[in-house]
């Protein structure tokens, strides 16, 4: 086919900047099926990683995937940009009119998995109610990376808010189609990723997959998370409720459980 011709790599016109285990593997997975979007499978980590930046941006270009004429939309996802120091500025100057996909979830939660997948590559680890109950837990990398206002406001030293998309993490767990439609439009292409794309397996600990074969994500997403004391869940609680304020008031939108 003609489309087939003119494959190309090209520079992203959007990017999932994070939060990481909010799901952005899951958004990119289910973005992917649209017609108009070449997605890339890997994360890119060009602006968090000095050995990679300084390759300049011919080499970021050609880690994008082929796209063929009718994707006019090439996205990757790196959720360690969202906490990285120097990429706002820098991507703002090589691709200013970029735009950028933030998906969160409650920072309790995204905590509990984010020591699970750090539990995982350890034969022994302290439990996670251990760790809250340590003096310093504050500084703890899993803990801080929940704060969110304190990252989105050195982005918007370089981004205007409408350029800017929030997603709900846990409704793309709940009704997935809605956060799409959402970024669909965002995105100004087609409604296409519809409700009825979807089915929730049993097997998948009830998450949402995409109707298409490995429409799944794989076994490291949804993991079981373990039991966490009321203590801990106070005690995290009360440190995410001043972020979460200021948080809603940088980005001005609301979710239910922020
Ligand atoms: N449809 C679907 N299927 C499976 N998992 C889903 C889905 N939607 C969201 N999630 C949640 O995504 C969490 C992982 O987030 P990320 O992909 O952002 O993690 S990472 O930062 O790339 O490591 C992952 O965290 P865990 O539950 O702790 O494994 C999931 O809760």
């Amino acid at each position: 086919s003609p489309s087939e011709v003119t494959n190309s790599q090209q520079f992203p016109k959007a990017i999932i900047i994070g939060v990481k285990k909010c799901g952005t593997r899951a958004l990119l997975k289910f973005l992917s099926v649209h017609p108009a979007i070449a997605a890339s499978s890997q994360e890119v980590h060009f602006f968090d990683t000095p050995k990679n930046f300084r390759l300049g941006s011919d080499w970021y270009r050609n880690q994008m995937p082929i796209a063929t004429t009718n994707q006019y939309v090439t996205i990757e996802k790196t959720p360690h940009y969202f906490i990285d120091r120097h990429t706002p500025k820098r991507l703002a100057h090589l691709l200013p009119d970029v735009k950028l996909i933030l998906i969160l979830r409650d920072p309790v939660i995204r905590a509990i998995s984010d020591y699970v997948q750090i539990k995982s590559r350890h034969e022994y680890y302290p439990t996670f109610d251990e760790f809250i109950s340590m003096k310093n837990f504050t500084r703890w990398t899993p803990i801080k990376i929940g704060c969110y206002a304190i990252y989105l406001r050195r982005w918007l030293k370089y981004f205007p808010l409408e350029r800017i998309h929030f997603v709900d993490g846990e409704n793309l767990i709940q009704r997935p189609w809605e956060e799409l439609q959402h970024v669909q439009k965002f995105l100004n292409i087609s409604n296409d990723i519809r409700q009825e794309n979807f089915y929730f397996n049993s097997n998948k600990r009830g998450f949402p997959c995409i109707k298409q074969p490995n429409g799944c994500l794989g076994s490291s997403k949804g993991r079981q998370h373990p039991f966490i004391s009321d203590i801990t869940r106070a005690k995290l609680k009360n440190l995410y409720s001043t972020c979460n304020r200021q948080f809603k008031q940088l980005a001005q939108i609301n979710f239910p459980w922020l």
